[in-house]
This record gives structure tokens, sequence and C-alpha cells, in this order.
């Protein structure tokens, strides 16, 4: 059985109050017309009913909105189920002033019921359309008692107007059912942006290979901690990392070889990093780590672990064992070192300096 689409079950839920509303106007309207000619006490009856409907369908729209938001399948299963169930009764509240028009009112005003009815009908497809299965329980719930009241006349009015009603039975279908297709075409519309805004962020954001940072966003992103660093007087300290020789990689093992060796590095330094900090591929064989709250000295403890970890580490592709070292080089956010350019400016000067005085070290 295919499942509704919760927005769907959304609009119905945001849209039940209103009808609700707009159905005790029609029923006050009702009164107004009726109270001539019904007895009070009838009449005083089927409006108690009719408040307690309303009441019983406000209650199950809260009850529907709270699972809703709890996605609690059963709930959700249990308050549509009362929704068609109450949307019976008020069917049968409906029939039941008609019927009541018919005894008590002189002619033509089975006609006026008539006429209040479909009103009631066309209206509904409108708030109920979502629900399709429900708004066609609730039509044919009150559609064909009026008709059965409308042949029990049975004038020549009477009949004509069986005749136009059994044309506009069709419309009305076709109706709510193209008001419902375009709402599923907006909401998949709307589903598909979604999704590619989403697909759009991971690429502007992400470093396919390694799925970490990429290079724009690790600045964009550093740029906005630095401010909020540098407002709460907080450190943050800057590791630039290079692989040592990584061209022999490629060289003596293949592009392939190369691309796991990142792909894996990148698993394995992650595993060491704090939630806060900000880990991105920079480019090629370079990474960046934005320690927060952090001075230059824990900096330099934690790229020191980094290193040791990635030189005691094996990367083993096609039963290949492939060894790397890192150098390192780290910066911390100063006066002089007040923006992430500079930072990463710093940071990158010290790792050529880690290069220079022979690799596989931190510097300073
Ligand atoms: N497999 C693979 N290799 C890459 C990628 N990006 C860059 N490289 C390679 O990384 C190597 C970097 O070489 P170099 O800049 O000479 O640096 P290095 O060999 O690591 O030497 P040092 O940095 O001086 O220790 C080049 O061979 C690039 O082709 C990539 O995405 N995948």
């Amino acid at each position: 059985m295919p499942t509704i689409h919760p927005k769907l079950v959304e609009i119905v839920v945001e849209q039940t109050p209103r009808a609700m509303i707009a159905m005790l106007i029609v029923s006050s309207a009702y009164v107004f017309i009726f109270i001539k000619y019904i007895p009070l006490l009838i009449l005083l009856v089927w409006v108690v009913f009719q408040i307690f409907l309303a009441a019983s369908r406000f209650y199950n729209i809260k009850m529907f909105k709270k699972h809703l938001s709890q996605q609690s399948i059963k709930g959700v299963k249990n308050n549509k189920t009362l929704f068609i169930a109450l949307n019976i009764f008020q069917a049968v509240m409906w029939t039941t002033s008609s019927i009541l028009v018919s005894i008590y009112a002189p002619p033509p005003f089975e006609l006026v019921s008539f006429v209040m009815i479909i009103g009631i009908i066309t209206a509904a497809a409108l708030s109920m359309s979502s629900l399709y299965k429900a708004y066609l329980v609730f039509f044919f719930s009150m559609i064909i008692p009026q008709i059965i009241i409308m042949l029990y006349h049975g004038e020549h009015q009477h009949i004509s107007i069986v005749i136009f009603t059994s044309i506009y039975i069709p419309a009305t279908i076709l109706l709510s059912k193209a008001i419902l297709n375009s709402r599923i075409s907006s909401i998949e519309a709307h589903d598909e942006l979604e999704e590619k805004a989403g697909e759009l962020h991971t690429l502007s954001t992400i470093d396919s290979l390694t799925k970490i940072y990429n290079r724009g966003y690790f600045f964009a992103l550093s740029n906005d901690i630095l401010l909020i660093s540098e407002r709460e007087k907080k450190k943050v300290s800057l590791l630039m990392l290079d692989i040592d020789h990584f061209k022999k990689i490629n060289d003596n093992h293949g592009h392939q070889t190369g691309d796991f060796v990142l792909e894996h590095l990148a698993k394995k330094i992650k595993k060491l990093m704090r939630k806060s900090d900000i880990f991105a591929r920079i480019g090629g064989e370079e990474f960046a780590i934005l320690l927060n709250n952090t001075s230059l000295k824990r900096a330099k403890i934690i790229a020191d672990k980094v290193r040791s970890t990635v030189e005691d580490s094996v990367f083993s592709h096609n039963s290949v064992p492939i060894k790397i070292t890192l150098s390192i080089g780290v910066s911390e956010l100063n006066e002089n070192n007040c923006s992430i350019e500079d930072l990463y400016k710093q940071a990158d000067e010290q790792l050529y300096r880690a290069k220079e005085n022979g690799r596989n070290r931190v510097f300073p």
C-alpha cells in the first residue's frame, strides 16, 4: 500500500482548524434560518452535537500534529482513522439537518438546505483533498443522502437537481484529484530542490576524495571561528601538514595507491581530532587543522601526536604496505597573526622549515 507523504498530512492538519471555523459559521447560519421552523429542543441537541464534533476534531488535529512531530507511525495512523470517522459523523450531522428541514420547514427550504450541503462539500475539497480517500468518504456520505432526500420529495425541480448533481459529482471528484496532484507536484519539486541544495552544499564544502572539508570551506569556517575567538579572548592554533616525498608513492606504486593513502590518512587523523577542530584538505597532499581553544604549546603536542601516529602506521593497499611521514608547521593566533590568511602564511613558513630541517618533524 503506498504511504501518504507526511507533508500532505501536514496540509490537512494545517487547514482543518480553518475548515472547522467555517463549519461553525455555516451551523450558526443554519440555526438562524431554521429556528423559526425546527423545534428549539431538537435544534439545541443538534447544536450540542456540532460543538462536540468540532471539539473532537480540534483535539484529533492537536494529537495529529503531536504524532507527526514525534514521527509516531502508529499515532498518525490512528489519527487518520479517527479523522475519517469524525468526517462520517460530520456527514451524518448535516444529513440530519436536511432531514429536519424536510420535516419541519415548508418547501422550497429543502432546496436551501441542499445548496448549503453542496457548498460544504465543495469547500471541503480545498481542505481535505490532500487525504484523498478521506475526502471521497466524506463526499459520498454527504451527497448520497441528499440525492435520496431530493428523490423522496420527487417534484420536477427535485429531479432536475438530481440530474445536475450527477454531472456535478465527477466534476468535483476531478477537481479534488487536481488539487491533490498539484500539491503532490509542488511537494515533490520542493523535496527535489532540498535534495539538490544538500548535494550542492556537500559539493561546495567537502573534498570528494577524503570526505573532509575542502580549502574554500576551511577558510570560510576558520574566519568565523577566529572572529568569535578574538571576541572571547580564546587561543587558536593552526597546523599545516604535508606528506613527505609523496611524489615517490605515486611514482613507485601508482596514483591509485596515492589516493588510497590520502583517503586513509584523512580517516586516521580525523579520529585523533576533537569535534570542535576544523580539519581540511587544502590541496594535493597538504592538510590543515584549526585547533579551537588551543595554545601554541598545546598545539605542538597535538601535532607531534599526529606525526608519531602516522609514522607508526602502515597503509596497506592491495597487500602492499606503505609507510609515510608528515612534516607539520604550527602557528598561533596573536596580534601579528590575526586573520586566517596570516595564520595560514605563518604555519606554511613553519612547515617549510620542518621540511628543510629533515622532514618527519613539527616546527617550531
Ligand atoms: N595520488 C594523488 N596524488 C596527488 C594528489 N594531489 C597531488 N598529488 C601528488 O602529490 C605530489 C606532491 O609532490 P611534491 O609537491 O613534489 O611534494 P612531495 O613529493 O610530497 O615532497 P615534499 O613535500 O617536498 O616532501 C605530486 O606527485 C602530485 O601529483 C591526489 O589527489 N592524488
